[in-house]
């Protein structure tokens, strides 16, 4: 038996937390609050700020853990290069954690080492830095703080006038210490989808079939498997997806996003390392195994015999509407429709747009996708009124 440390305890964590305990294993479920998803269904939780390196310190010395999988991007990254150093298994790895959770590092990385085309881009400091990178890349552009996730501190910006909001917006929904921003060339994308990678401790890189998704203000609201893109478009993925995470290192399962053009190019945009919030679509049944018993399996080095697509399946979210409590959840409009499920996260406290949880429609695996989507989406709405 292992001993995980779970850093986050999102929705993402709950479901990595029953593929553990259902294997058997023991986990200890942390967050800056009390009461989130994954600690509930964990052998023990502990609270504190993870962004605050001696208090992290502290929890692994105390916890003394085996295995330490990070969930969300918000902690003191660098010290998990001295946990790795203790001998402790950083999932995928301290290096991977650390570049993904800077725009900048896993950017460099992927335009300059790697040479893969991504959105043009320029980083700023000050509002003079961001106006002359905005002129360059030209409208509309995008920019995003350089530490945030889920769209926070984002914003598109279609000409000068509206460049300082959106500079006052990312440095307020940035995270953690670092005040830059990224502004990016507008990607004016087909569609985008993520690519389900798995990089195991023996054995090859694995890859479950494409997730469509459409996000709106940064943040995902449907996702459905399987999306279909030509041969040519997701060979290029593949391999896209295998170097960089080839070039993080590590084990585990990672979310790579990318942009479809309508000229039919895969452009690289980020990558989770770390199960996926459109990979809930897995939830359904869509393949053989889940983005978090995946998870599980290759950071146990643990044998992934075969992914499958076993349904095809759609997701879209369920968000709170109000301010503080929980709302009230309806699932009999929901569960009276067959191959249905819902998933609530239990989060204690709502605010308006906080996502809740997640509805579910699966089907033969060659229905068509489209009416499924619809479905999710019309179901969701019902769940909280
Ligand atoms: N350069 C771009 N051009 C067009 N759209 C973009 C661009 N960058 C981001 N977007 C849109 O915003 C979404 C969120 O961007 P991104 O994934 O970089 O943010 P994030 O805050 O890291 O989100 P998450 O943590 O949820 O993945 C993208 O999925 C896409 O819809
Ligand atoms: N795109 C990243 C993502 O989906 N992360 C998931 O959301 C949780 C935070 O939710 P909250 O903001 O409602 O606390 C995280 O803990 C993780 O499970
Ligand atoms: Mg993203």
């Amino acid at each position: 038996m292992k001993k995980i440390l779970l850093l986050g305890s999102g929705e993402l964590g709950r479901e990595f937390v029953i593929a553990a305990k259902r294997a058997g294993q023991y986990v200890v479920a942390c967050d800056r609050y009390a009461g989130a998803p994954a600690m509930q269904v964990a052998d023990e939780c502990d609270v504190f700020s993870m962004l605050d390196g001696d208090a992290l310190d502290a929890a692994v010395a105390r916890h003394k853990p085996d295995i330490i999988v990070p969930e969300i991007e918000a902690i003191r990254t660098e010290r998990l290069f001295d946990y790795e150093r203790q001998g402790m298994q950083v999932v995928p790895s301290a290096r991977a954690v650390n570049y993904t959770m800077n725009r900048r590092a896993i950017r460099d990385l992927a335009a300059k080492e790697l040479g893969l085309r991504t959105a043009r881009y320029h980083y700023a400091k000050t509002f003079d830095e961001m106006k002359a990178a905005a002129a360059d890349i030209g409208f509309p552009c995008v920019v995003k703080p350089l530490m945030s996730s889920s769209g926070h501190g984002q914003s598109y910006v279609h000409s000068e006038a509206e460049l300082e909001k959106a500079f006052n917006d990312a440095m307020e929904g940035s995270r953690g210490d670092v005040k830059e921003v990224i502004v990016e060339e507008f990607i004016d994308f087909d569609s985008e989808f993520t690519l389900l990678t798995v990089t195991q401790k023996e054995g090859p890189t694995l890859f479950c079939p494409p997730i469509g998704h459409v996000q709106k203000g940064g943040d995902y609201r449907e996702s459905w498997q399987p999306y279909s893109i030509s041969a040519e478009a997701l060979a290029a993925a593949q391999h896209i997806a295998g170097r960089v995470t080839e070039a993080l290192t590590g084990a585990g399962l990672w979310g790579v996003e990318f942009f479809l053009t309508k000229q039919g190019e895969v452009i690289f945009s980020e990558l989770s390392p770390r199960p996926h919030d459109t990979g809930m679509v897995t939830l359904g049944h869509t393949t053989n195994l889940s983005e978090f018993e995946l998870h599980f399996r290759a950071v146990m080095g643990l044998p992934i015999a075969g992914i499958h697509l076993e349904h095809a399946g759609a997701s879209a979210v369920v968000l709170a509407k109000g301010e503080g409590g929980v709302p009230e959840y309806n699932l009999v409009d929901a569960l009276s429709e067959d191959y249905t499920r819902v998933r609530i996260f239990g989060k204690p406290e709502q605010h308006p747009g906080r996502r809740m949880g997640v509805v579910l429609c699966y089907g033969p695996a060659d229905a068509d996708t489209t009416p499924l989507r619809d479905k999710a989406k019309r179901l969701a709405a019902t769940v909280i009124r």
